[in-house]
C-alpha cells in the first residue's frame, strides 16, 4: 500500500503528498500533484490509501474530489469568440469544427515526464478550458493521455445553471485503456459525464487480445460506443478519416486536447483539418525529461491573439 497525505494550503490549493516510507510518520514528502480547489476547508489532513497497482493517484468514488471552477474572467468569451465553432461553421459535411487545445510549459512540455499527469494551468485557465468544453460536442484525446491521466473529460462550466454534456472520444486503436474503474466511469455513474466513444482500427475480433475484447464488451454494456476506422498500411489512422467518422456520428465540433503525439502530428500534417489552436502557457519549465510539443517541421500561426491572466497566458490562432 502507498500512503497518501492530502492537505490544503491557505490559498485553496489542494496538494497531494506521498510518504516515501509508506509506514506513517510522513518523514519525506514529494508533491505529486496540485489542484486548485475551493471545496475543502482550509486546514485539514486525511490519510488516503491506494494500491501500488493503481498507477494514478485517486480517491474512492464516494469521495471523488473534482476541483471547483472559479468565475470565468469577463473578457474571456470575447477573446475566444473568433476561435470557437459557430452554428454555421460547425456543419461542414466532411468533418467537425476542430480546435486543438492544450496547456504547455515555457519549454514547450505538456507533462513533466512520460505518463505523468502534470498540472500546468492555473484554476483561471482551467476554468477557461471548461468554458471551451461547453462550446464543443466532443473532446478527443489519445490512448497515451487516457492511460497517463485517468481524466474526467466532462464539462463543469455551467451557463445560466445549465450544464453541457460533452462526448469523451479516445483514439485507442488497440483498446489498451480500460473504462472499468476509471474516473470517467465514476463520473458517468454520478450523472456528471457521458460514456466515451473509442476510435479503433477496423480489425476482426480474432486480431484483438482477450483483454481488449473484454474491455470492449464492458464498455459497450455500459453505454460506450466503438467507432471503427480503416487503418493505413502502417497501422495508423488518417486524421481526415477520424474526423469524417465523427462527423458521420453527429459530432459538429471537437476539441482535441492531446497528448504530444497527437498534437505534434496535427501541427505538422494538419491537412487543413484544424480550425483553431488555443494554447495555455504556464510560467514553469518542466525540464528536458518532459513530454515535448515540437512538430517535425516549422509551423507558423496566423490571426494570432494573446490573453494574460493571473498566472498564465493564452495564445489563439489558426495554422497557416
Ligand atoms: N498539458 C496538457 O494540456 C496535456 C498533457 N497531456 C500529456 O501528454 C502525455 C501523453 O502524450 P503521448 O504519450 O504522446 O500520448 P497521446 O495521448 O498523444 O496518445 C498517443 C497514442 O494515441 C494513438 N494515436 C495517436 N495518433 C494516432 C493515429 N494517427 N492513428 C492511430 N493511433 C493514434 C496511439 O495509440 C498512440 O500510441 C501525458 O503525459 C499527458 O499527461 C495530454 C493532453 C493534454
Ligand atoms: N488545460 C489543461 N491544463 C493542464 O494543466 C493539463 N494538465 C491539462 N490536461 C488535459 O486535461 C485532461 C484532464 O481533464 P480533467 O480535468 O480530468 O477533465 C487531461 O487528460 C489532458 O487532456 N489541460
Amino acid at each position: 500500500m502507498d500512503l497518501w497525505l492530502v492537505g490544503t494550503s491557505s490559498h485553496g490549493i489542494l496538494t497531494i503528498w506521498r510518504d516515501f516510507d509508506s509506514v506513517g510518520g510522513f518523514r519525506e514528502f514529494e508533491i505529486l500533484d496540485q489542484f486548485n480547489t475551493v471545496l475543502l476547508e482550509e486546514s485539514f489532513s486525511i490519510l488516503y490509501h491506494t494500491t501500488k497497482t493503481q498507477k494514478t493517484w485517486g480517491f474512492r468514488s464516494d469521495s471523488l474530489i473534482m476541483s471547483k471552477l472559479m468565475p470565468l474572467p469577463e473578457d474571456i468569451p470575447f477573446f475566444l469568440a473568433p476561435f470557437l465553432p459557430t452554428s454555421s461553421s460547425s456543419l461542414t459535411p466532411k468533418r467537425p469544427f476542430t480546435t486543438l487545445t492544450y496547456a504547455q510549459s515555457l519549454d514547450s512540455r505538456i507533462a513533466a515526464s512520460p505518463g505523468q499527469r502534470t498540472s500546468i494551468s492555473h484554476l483561471e485557465t482551467k476554468t477557461m478550458t471548461h468554458y471551451l468544453r461547453s462550446k464543443h460536442d466532443g473532446i478527443l484525446i489519445g490512448s497515451g493521455t487516457v492511460l497517463a491521466d485517468d481524466p474526467g473529460l466532462n464539462c463543469r462550466y455551467t451557463e445560466n445553471g445549465e450544464s453541457h454534456g460533452i462526448r469523451p472520444i479516445i483514439l485507442d486503436p488497440s483498446i489498451k485503456w480500460d473504462y472499468k474503474g476509471s474516473k470517467l466511469e465514476q463520473l458517468v455513474q454520478k450523472g456528471e459525464g457521458l460514456p466515451p466513444w473509442i476510435i479503433t482500427r477496423e480489425v476482426g475480433s480474432d486480431e484483438l487480445s482477450e483483454a481488449a475484447l473484454e474491455r470492449q464488451e464492458y464498455l459497450k454494456k455500459h453505454g460506450g460506443k466503438f467507432l471503427h476506422v480503416i487503418s493505413q498500411k502502417d497501422g495508423t489512422l488518417k486524421w481526415s478519416d477520424v474526423l469524417n467518422k465523427l462527423s458521420e456520428e453527429g459530432i459538429r465540433s471537437v476539441m482535441i486536447e492531446g497528448g504530444a503525439k497527437i498534437i505534434n502530428d496535427l501541427l505538422a500534417n494538419s491537412e487543413e483539418l484544424v480550425d483553431s489552436v488555443i494554447i495555455t502557457i504556464g510560467p514553469v519549465f518542466l525540464g528536458s525529461q518532459g513530454v515535448q510539443v515540437s512538430p517535425s517541421s516549422e509551423v507558423r500561426m496566423k490571426d494570432v491573439a494573446w490573453w494574460s491572466g493571473i498566472q498564465d497566458s493564452v495564445v489563439c490562432g489558426r495554422l497557416s
